[in-house]
C-alpha cells in the first residue's frame, strides 16, 4: 500500500520544521515555573499543574473533533476521553494491530519537562502562564507523532526482512532488535539537518542582513542534541516494542 521507508523518512523530515518552529515559539517565553506549579492552579474539580490541565482539556476538545481516531495519534491523557462527534475516516490498516496498546507519551511527557525544556528555555517569568502552556502541548504533540512515527518505520523495516527480524522478536532480544533497525548514518545527517534548520528557521530576519550573524532563537546545537540524545532514542524505543509485538 505504497507505504516505503523513503516515504517515511521525507514525513520524519517534514516534522522537524514542526518540531523545530514549535521549539522557537516554546522559546519566547521564559520558564514561567508557575506553569508547573500544582499549587497555582485552584478548582474543585482538577489537581494538577496548568499545563496538564491546558494539555487533558484539549485533548478533550480535540477527541470529539475525531483526532484520536487516527492511529498516528495518542494522548498524553488517555483515561476517560470523550467519544468522537465525528464519522470515522477509513485509514488504511498498515500496523499490526497490537500497535494501538503501544503509548510512550508518559517517557515523552517526562523528557521534555525534566530534561529538554531547561535545555532551550531563558530562566525567568513573564506572566504569559496559558500562553506557555499552549506552545508546551504544540511541542509535546509534535513529538509524540515524530517518535510513534517508529511503529510505521518498525513495520516497514519488518517487511523488507522479515527473515531477519523474526529470530530476534521470539528471542525477544531487545539488543538485537534496536542493531537490527538502527542506520547510524541516517541519525548522523538527522542531527546535521535539524542543526542547520535551526539556524535558518531561527535567525532574524532584517532587510539589512548583516546585523544578526550567529545569533539564534534556538541553540542549533541544543536542536541536534535534543535529536540525538532523546528523540530519536525513543523513536527506536518505540520501534522496539513494536516488533517485540510483530508476531503475536
Ligand atoms: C527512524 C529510523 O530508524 C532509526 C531512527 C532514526 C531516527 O529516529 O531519526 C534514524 C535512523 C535509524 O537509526 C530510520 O531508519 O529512518
Amino acid at each position: 500500500n505504497g507505504v516505503t521507508l523513503e516515504s517515511l523518512r521525507l514525513s520524519l523530515i517534514r516534522q522537524e520544521d514542526t518540531i523545530i518552529f514549535g521549539l522557537i515559539e516554546r522559546a519566547r517565553f521564559p520558564t514561567n515555573s508557575p506553569t508547573y506549579n500544582e499549587s497555582y492552579v485552584s478548582t474543585p474539580t482538577f489537581s494538577g499543574t496548568l499545563v496538564h490541565f491546558v494539555v487533558k482539556e484539549t485533548e478533550a476538545l480535540q477527541a470529539k473533533a475525531g483526532r484520536y481516531a487516527n492511529p498516528e495519534e495518542h494522548p498524553f491523557f488517555p483515561d476517560n476521553l470523550p467519544p468522537s462527534v465525528v464519522p470515522p475516516y477509513n485509514f488504511t490498516e498498515v500496523l499490526h494491530p497490537p500497535a494501538a496498546s503501544i503509548n510512550i507519551n508518559k517517557d515523552i511527557w517526562d523528557m521534555y519537562f525534566k530534561k529538554l525544556l531547561q535545555l532551550f528555555v531563558a530562566p525567568g517569568d513573564d506572566g504569559n502562564y496559558a500562553s506557555t502552556a499552549a506552545s508546551d502541548l504544540v511541542c509535546l504533540q509534535a513529538l509524540s507523532r515524530r517518535i510513534h512515527y517508529g511503529k510505521l518505520v518498525a513495520e516497514v523495516k519488518f517487511r523488507e526482512s522479515p527473515g531477519e527480524y523474526e529470530p530476534a522478536i521470539r528471542a525477544k532480544d531487545r539488543d538485537a532488535l534496536m542493531k537490527l533497525l538502527t542506520f547510524e548514518s541516517v541519525e548522523e545527517e538527522v542531527k546535521k539537518r535539524v542543526a542547520k534548520k535551526a539556524m535558518v528557521f531561527g535567525q532574524e530576519v532584517t532587510l539589512n542582513n548583516d546585523d544578526n550573524k550567529g545569533k539564534y532563537k534556538v541553540d542549533p546545537l541544543v536542536v541536534a542534541r535534543l535529536y540525538g540524545d532523546w528523540i530519536i532514542p525513543l523513536t527506536k524505543l518505540v520501534q522496539v516494542e513494536y516488533l517485540l509485538r510483530r508476531l503475536d
